[in-house]
C-alpha cells in the first residue's frame, strides 16, 4: 500500500492524525514592471511547505527578494502568478494571524513600551476585558523581560530592548506564524546573541510557524529547523533547503562541539561564495 504523503505512521505501522501543511507556497513568481514597460522577474518558481510549529530560515544574497517573499506571505505585496495558502486559504492581505517583525522596530514613539503592546491588543482582540488584556500585555513584556521598562517610552529604551518590544507585540496578539525580516540585524553582537536565546526559548516554549530572513549563517543553524537557501536574483529561485538535525531546546555550546555544525556551516557558506555578486 502507498502511503498517503500527508500521513504519518508509529514504529508499528499504525496511523496517527494527518499533519496537514500549514503554509503552502507553490510555484510563485513576483514582476515588477520596468520604467521601460517590462517586467523585471524577482521571483522565478519559489515552492515552499512550512509546517504550523516550524522554525524557517531564509538567507540569499541581498536584492534576492527574501524580503519581498515574507511581504506575500504577509499580505503586504501580492504575488504575480502561483498560490500562497495558510492553512488551505489563499492569503490575499494581511491578518492577524501572521505578524511581521522588521529590523527597523517601528514603534510609536509617542506611546510608552506598554501601550505600544497594548493597542496591538486593543484593536486584534476588542472584545477581551480591560484586565484580560492587561495580563497578556503583562505576560508578554515579561516573556521578553522588560516589565520594569514598560513604562518608558521608545527613545529612552536601547535597540535591543526596542526590538524585544517589537516581538512582545507581535507575540502577544497569539499569530499562528511569526514573520521577522533581519530582526537582530540592527543590533550588536552580544544584545544579537542574548535575544536570539529569548526568542529560541520563547519559540521552544510555544512552537508556531517562523519565517526569519538573516544573513547569518550561524544565527540560521542555532535557531531554524530548516534553511532556505535562496540563488542570486533576478529570477531568483530556492536553490536548497538544509535541514538542521539538532534537537531543541538548542544550546550553543553544545552545537559548536558538533562535528555536523561546522559540515553545515561549510555547505552554507559554500552555498552562497557560489553565487557571490560584486554588488553584495
Ligand atoms: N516595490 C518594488 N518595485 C520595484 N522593485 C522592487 C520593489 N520592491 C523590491 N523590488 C526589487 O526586488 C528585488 C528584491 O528585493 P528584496 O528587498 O525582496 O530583496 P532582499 O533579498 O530582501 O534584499 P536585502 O537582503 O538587501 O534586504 C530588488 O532588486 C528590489 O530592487
Amino acid at each position: 500500500m502507498v502511503k498517503p504523503s500527508n500521513y504519518s505512521f508509529n514504529s508499528d505501522n499504525t496511523e496517527t492524525r494527518p499533519t496537514e501543511d500549514f503554509l503552502v507556497i507553490r510555484d510563485l513568481v513576483k514582476a515588477y514592471p520596468t520604467t521601460n514597460g517590462s517586467q523585471s522577474v524577482i521571483l522565478d518558481g519559489i515552492d515552499l511547505t512550512v509546517q504550523s510549529d516550524e522554525y524557517i530560515s531564509i538567507i540569499g544574497h541581498s536584492g534576492c527578494g527574501k524580503s519581498t517573499l515574507l511581504k506575500i506571505v504577509a499580505g503586504l505585496e501580492q504575488a504575480s502568478s502561483g498560490q500562497v495558502t495558510l492553512e488551505g486559504k489563499p492569503i490575499s492581505k494581511p491578518g492577524a494571524e501572521r505578524m511581521m517583525v522588521f529590523q527597523q522596530y517601528s514603534l510609536l514613539p509617542w506611546l510608552t513600551v506598554r501601550e505600544n503592546v497594548r493597542l496591538a491588543v486593543d484593536e486584534v482582540m476588542p472584545r477581551l476585558s480591560k484586565v484580560e488584556k492587561r495580563e497578556i500585555v503583562n505576560e508578554h513584556l515579561a516573556m521578553v523581560n522588560l516589565i520594569a521598562a514598560a513604562e518608558k517610552y521608545p527613545d529612552e529604551i536601547s535597540g535591543g530592548m526596542k526590538q524585544r518590544v517589537g516581538i512582545a507585540r507581535a507575540l502577544a496578539i497569539r499569530p499562528k506564524m511569526l514573520l521577522m525580516d533581519e530582526p537582530f540585524g540592527a543590533l550588536d553582537a552580544l544584545t544579537r546573541g542574548k535575544l536570539q536565546r529569548q526568542v529560541l526559548d520563547i519559540w521552544e516554549h510555544h512552537p508556531q510557524a517562523v519565517m526569519m530572513i538573516t544573513h547569518d549563517v550561524d544565527e540560521a543553524l542555532f535557531m531554524s529547523d530548516r534553511i532556505v537557501m535562496m540563488t542570486n536574483g533576478p529570477q531568483a529561485q530556492i536553490g536548497e533547503i538544509l535541514k538542521v538535525p539538532f534537537a531543541h531546546p538548542r544550546d550553543r555550546a553544545a552545537l559548536r562541539d558538533d562535528k555536523r555544525y561546522y559540515e553545515l556551516r561549510n555547505h552554507a557558506l559554500a552555498f552562497l561564495d557560489r553565487y557571490f555578486t560584486q554588488d553584495d
